[in-house]
């Protein structure tokens, strides 16, 4: 048995261990999807020089004042693609959106707003002239060694022409998440004589799937420590995160953990002093993880926010570090006394009363209630011995999902 806060720095570890094996790279359009693994520091400014925002001409700002309604002859022509000549002295030159400026010029006017005089081109009436105009200056978008993007971004389109622009064409990504579910017990099976509907896995695959995340979910519905056996191989072959549900009590058909054991799996946690969730164990088999919730639909539900949401954000490279324990503070609309040897876990409700949240019990009749979790936001913490009273400020870990 372990305390709370030892559990979750043993996933922590664990965690550390994990990640950088996570990392694979992958091009632009194949890594959307992914979360990077890397920073990403432009290598050159955007633009990478002084470019034409129009179809048009460009002209030294000074020269083309003194021209007036003369204009300045025009000599040469710039395309995007080109490196143009620098422009000589006392001319325009004929350029498009997209091409460089060409050294010396020091602004463009649109096509539409000059007028051409025999080979000469002026500004037309009416049309003013000044340094910059229609010209996109290097790095007027970023400079080189800014920050692009974040490790723990999920990687979108919009992402691609970024990474492309920085000729990037390869990126480190961690691998999507490959998380099996498995519930079992015999009486889930059909021909049960007393069958009960299995609820875990399809609440943990709604809590737990995510683009980041793959899930499959499966059920052992006997009471034979073989079936579950091949159950187990069959998740942990093709996962790297199992979350099982029941069976980790110490009843007769309570198989979970000896079979792991005798599958080679060693224990990270063996049960925790908290309430619910006593339980919880966490076992490692190989470089699987391999999660066991309480059975009980409150307590696995409670199990899987507090243990393995924060969890796997973390192991998809979305977080730097597992984010259980930042809760909403708000004030305590209800008195409770912890156990003496247990952190305990209540679910509350939250209600904004204008200038802070405040925080109300949601009764509920134990471990198996599924209901008072559709009436709670979240969940708060009373540390083993200590006790809350009312108008006290306190914390509520809100219920969350994945996420994108
Ligand atoms: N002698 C003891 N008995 C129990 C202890 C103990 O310390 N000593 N702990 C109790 C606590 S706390 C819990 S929680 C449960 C956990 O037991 P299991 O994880 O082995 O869960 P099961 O026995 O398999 O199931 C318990 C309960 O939950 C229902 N269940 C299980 N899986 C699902 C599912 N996928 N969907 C819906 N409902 C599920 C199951 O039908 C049972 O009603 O042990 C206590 N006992
Ligand atoms: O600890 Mo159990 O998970 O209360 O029901």
């Amino acid at each position: 048995m372990v305390a709370y806060d030892t559990a979750q720095a043993l996933l922590t570890a664990t965690l550390h261990d994990l990640l950088p094996e996570r990392v694979e790279s992958l091009a632009p359009l194949q890594a959307c999807g992914h979360v990077l693994a890397e920073g990403v520091q432009a290598r050159t400014p955007r633009p990478d020089a002084d470019i034409s925002a129009m179809d048009g001409y460009a002209f030294r700002v000074g020269e083309m004042e003194q021209a007036g309604a003369l204009g300045l002859p025009v000599q040469g022509y710039v395309a995007a693609g080109t490196r143009p000549e620098p422009l000589a002295p006392g001319v325009a030159c004929e350029i498009l959106t997209g091409a460089r400026i060409p050294q010396g010029a020091d602004a463009v006017v649109a096509r539409e707003r000059t007028a051409r005089v025999g080979d000469h081109i002026a500004l037309a009436e009416g049309v003013g002239a000044r340094t910059g105009m229609n010209i996109r200056w290097a790095g007027e978008e970023f400079a080189a060694g800014q920050c692009l993007l974040e490790p723990g971004t999920v990687l979108d389109w919009r992402h691609v022409p970024l990474l492309l622009d920085q000729g990037r064409t390869a990126v480190q990504v961690y691998s999507p998440l490959r998380v099996s579910v498995l519930a079992n017990g015999a009486e889930f099976a059909c021909q049960a004589e007393d069958g009960r509907t299995e609820l875990n896995t399809h609440m943990l695959e709604a809590m737990l799937r995510s683009a980041t995340v793959q899930i499959t979910r499966q059920t052992s519905a006997s009471d034979s420590a073989d079936e579950l056996e091949q159950a187990l191989r069959h998740c942990v072959e093709q996962a790297d995160v199992v979350v099982t549900t029941g069976g980790i009590s110490v009843g007769q058909t309570d198989h979970v953990l000896p079979v792991l054991q005798r599958m080679g799996a060693t224990c990270l946690f063996r049960r925790v002093s908290m309430r619910p969730g006593k339980p919880m164990t966490v076992m490692k088999l190989g470089r699987t993880v391999v999660f066991c919730l309480p059975g009980n639909p409150g307590a696995a539900a409670l199990c899987a926010q507090l243990f393995v949401v924060p969890f796997l954000v973390a192991l998809s490279g979305r977080a730097p570090a597992m984010q259980a324990s930042i809760p909403v503070m708000g004030i305590s609309q209800f008195a409770y006394r912890s156990l003496p040897d247990a952190t305990c876990f209540l679910p509350v409700s939250a209600e904004w009363d204008g200038e802070q949240a405040r925080f109300s019990l949601v009764p509920s009749v134990g471990a198996s209630d599924i209901q008072c979790l559709t009436r709670a936001g979240g969940i708060m913490r009373v540390d083993a011995g200590h006790a809350v009273q009312v108008g006290d400020r306190v914390g509520m870990l809100a219920f969350s999902g994945l996420g994108l």
